[in-house]
């Protein structure tokens, strides 16, 4: 049995519904559904997640909704036209779009929430109908019903255990089951949805829950690509990868699969076929164990991320100093800050943040608070910062492979600010300024893939 999940790009429009329609009619072993909301049509089009957090916006803000309103309804009926949906069946869709503003919400972060979600709610429920008017047996699954129960902050849940057995009882579901992604819903019956991109752990979620052969994850790309295709022009297919090298990739910028969405896979060992929705005969990118996997290259992907920030600080002796990192750690716990990584030197510390968690006003508040407990005899907070992973597990046990990433980044004069190689044996970590990034990755993959 396969869990299926279909991003946002798969399902922007009539056209690609009806790709999808065909995925789904090939193959009697694709029986869970997974959507994301219609994503982009074209280059400079909105996602219509993002549209949903003007509106939740509007709202908030007690501004007028009916044009936005009008511009996400727009897309549906584009979709729903294509396929000649009768008028009183999309009525609900829309009617449940149109009342968002009326209803009740906790608080503004439930509210955005339950307005994001309504992306894939809606997107889902049309598919079933799509399907339904081509004969084809499906129902929409609801989270609720279905019992996919989430923890956590409204916008950045978390999946429980439970929801793991709760899933169990559709492992033999009588028709296809559609459900819509990147939601669940917590203790308090609301709804709640993951980090952006999260659709991707819904599948890999439902595809844990009813032990699934495969859980495929169809795109808009032919494969996972060495390096991102927005860098690398016609970069090299990955056929075949380990589920830790996805994960690093995945973190450090493979936008195409969520990083998170790796765990639940991993943890019951299900493979994940990452392929594209407009070329479902190709075969994709496979993600296995370690044990199915032959390392053809040294290197697998090089990544590159923009969101870092990172916090320096100098003191000297700060190696024999006890407690000194223990409290710079309960300074980011009293603001609610996680790091990410912190390599050090004997007087040295360099922190390094998702800069997306920080407020200008938290992170000098942080820094005042730094300087007045610890009295470094030197800050600085580096807001300039990207982050280039190198990952292989060819390159355990491979000698002179940082001799192969520094040389040509030297040959472009690209400065690195940080190397963090040990502990995960399969890749590597350096820190550079943003603007250095994309000529990183370029060096990088040309000096091993060309
Ligand atoms: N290494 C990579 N290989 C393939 N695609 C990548 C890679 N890095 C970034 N991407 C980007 O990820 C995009 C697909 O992810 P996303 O837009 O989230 O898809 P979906 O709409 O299917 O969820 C691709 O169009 C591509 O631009
Ligand atoms: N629609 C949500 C969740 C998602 O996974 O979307 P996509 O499959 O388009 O990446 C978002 O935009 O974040």
């Amino acid at each position: 049995m396969k869990v299926v999940k279909f991003g946002g790009s798969s399902l922007a429009n009539g056209e690609q519904f009806q790709k999808v329609v065909n995925i789904i009619n090939a193959d009697a072993e694709r029986k869970v559904i997974v959507t994301s909301a219609p994503g982009k049509r074209f280059d400079r089009d909105t996602k219509v997640t993002d549209l949903l957090i003007d509106y939740a916006q509007y709202t908030c803000k007690k501004q007028e909704t009916a044009l936005i309103f009008k511009q996400i309804w727009a897309r549906y009926q584009e979709i729903a036209d294509y396929f000649h949906i009768a008028a009183e069946q999309l009525a609900p869709l829309r009617q449940e779009l149109a009342t968002l503003p009326a209803n009740k919400y906790r608080s503004q972060a439930v509210l955005l929430a339950t307005f994001k979600a309504h992306g894939e709610k809606l997107n889902a429920q049309l598919l079933t109908l799509i399907l339904q008017k081509k004969q084809i047996a499906a129902r929409y699954l609801d989270p609720q019903p279905a019992g996919f129960e989430v923890g956590g902050p409204a916008n950045d849940a978390h999946i429980l255990p439970q929801t793991y057995q709760n899933l169990q009882r559709w492992q033999e579901p009588a028709t296809l089951l559609v459900v819509p992604g990147f939601y669940g819903i917590n203790e308090n019956g609301e709804i709640a949805t993951f980090s952006r991109g999260g659709s991707d752990i819904t599948g890999a979620i439902w595809a844990r829950g009813l032990q699934a052969d495969l859980y495929e994850n169809f795109t808009d790309v032919n494969a996972i690509y060495a390096a991102n295709p927005q860098i690398i022009k016609h970069p090299q297919a990955i056929k075949v990868m380990t589920y830790r090298e996805m994960r690093e990739l995945s973190y450090a910028g493979f936008s195409v699969f969520h990083d998170e969405a790796i765990i639940p896979a991993i943890e019951v060992q299900i493979p994940i076929n990452v392929k594209s929705t407009n070329h479902p005969e190709l075969p994709g990118t496979m993600i296995v164990t370690e044990k199915e996997f032959k390392p053809q290259h040294v290197i697998t992907g090089v990544a590159s991320s923009n969101h870092f920030s990172a916090l320096y600080l100098h003191r000297y002796l700060l190696n024999k100093e006890v407690g000194f990192t223990l409290k710079l750690l309960q300074i980011f716990y009293k603001y609610n800050i996680s790091y990410e990584h912190m390599p050090s030197g004997i007087d040295d510390l360099t922190v390094i943040f998702d800069k997306r968690q920080f407020t200008a006003q938290v992170r000098d508040q942080m820094c005042n608070d730094i300087r007045a407990m610890l009295a470094p005899d030197y800050l600085e907070w580096i807001d300039d910062y990207a982050i280039i992973m190198v990952v292989g597990e060819g390159m355990r046990n491979k000698i002179g492979v940082m001799k192969n990433i520094t040389a040509p980044l030297a040959q472009k004069h690209v400065a690195i600010h940080m190397i963090n190689q040990g502990a995960s044996r399969i890749s590597i970590m350096l820190g550079t300024k943003r603007a250095d990034a994309a000529a990183a990755v370029t060096q990088i993959y040309q000096q091993f893939f060309n």
